[in-house]
């Protein structure tokens, strides 16, 4: 969005993270993600076992794998969520694996956005409310922020749910403040953990319609998980996880 906040200066060594948005509007050709050995156990559980991966700069990435494969456990290892055994995460200029706890967690807040399967919404306060308070934390005025939260729900075609507590929407309804609030702040990479794993069908074509419309015009880049093939397909490229190993599509080029 041309009125997010800056991105990129969770430790000051962002200057030399790659363009997001190429001169004709297409995916960057360089990895915005890098990750080059990844290992991680959960003790005797090896969950990554030698994992290589690049993202490119606005790319939508679907990574798709049996159940226990590692697809989460990589998820947060390329968020930062989670340091890894061995091996190392790139984000633009900064080695993610070299940052303490601290580190990676400034650098989620200022980067990265998240949508998961289920219950990611206050269930107190309204959709407009759950959008607001992520840009009330960068220190956007209330009234900006409001203003700013409404777009978000329009743009994702929940702007009639503006004034409903979660319990009062659809799950697809839901899911799409949800994908919202993700945005809201303007992050460069969008992380989506089965953002469509709970819902039926029709929904989840919403919700991937809306995901995927706002983050290509906002220009984030998409990694998301799913095991539905109709999901995947939304993506423009897809990699497979088996056994702690990527077998398909990891690396570009
Ligand atoms: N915190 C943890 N503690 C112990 N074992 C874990 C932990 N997290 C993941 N694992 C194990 O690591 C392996 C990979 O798990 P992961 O959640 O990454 O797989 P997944 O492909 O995302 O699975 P699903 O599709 O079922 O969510 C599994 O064997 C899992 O049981």
């Amino acid at each position: 969005m041309s009125d997010a906040p800056p991105r990129g200066t969770a430790d000051g060594q962002m200057g030399d993270a790659p363009p997001r948005r190429t001169p004709d509007g297409t995916v960057s050709e360089v990895p915005l993600l890098r990750a080059r050995g990844l290992r991680l156990a959960f003790g005797l559980t090896e969950a990554l076992r030698g994992v290589d991966v690049d993202v490119c700069a606005r790319e939508i990435v679907a990574v798709t794998g049996p159940s226990g494969s590692g697809k989460s456990t990589l998820l947060h290892v390329l968020a930062g969520v989670l340091a890894p055994d061995a091996g190392t995460v790139d984000y633009g200029g900064v080695r993610v694996t070299d940052l303490d706890e601290e580190g990676r967690s400034r650098l989620r807040l200022a980067e990265f956005g998240f949508v998961f399967q289920y219950g990611q919404l206050l269930p107190d306060l309204s959709a407009v409310d759950n959008v607001t308070i992520p840009l009330l934390l960068t220190g956007i005025r209330r009234r900006e922020a409001l203003r700013r939260a409404g777009e978000w729900l329009d743009r994702v075609g929940v702007g009639d749910c503006a004034a409903r507590l979660p319990a009062e929407m659809s799950g697809g309804q839901a899911q799409r403040v949800a994908v919202a609030r993700a945005l809201a702040t303007g992050p460069a990479v969008l992380f989506a953990d089965e953002p469509t794993g709970s819902l039926d069908s029709l929904a989840a074509e919403t919700v991937m319609l809306a995901l995927t419309g706002a983050a290509r015009e906002s220009g984030a880049t998409v990694v998301l998980i799913t095991h539905d093939p109709r999901t995947a397909a939304y993506a423009d490229r897809e990699l497979t996880v088996r056994d702690g190993r990527v077998t398909f599509g990891g690396l570009v080029g």
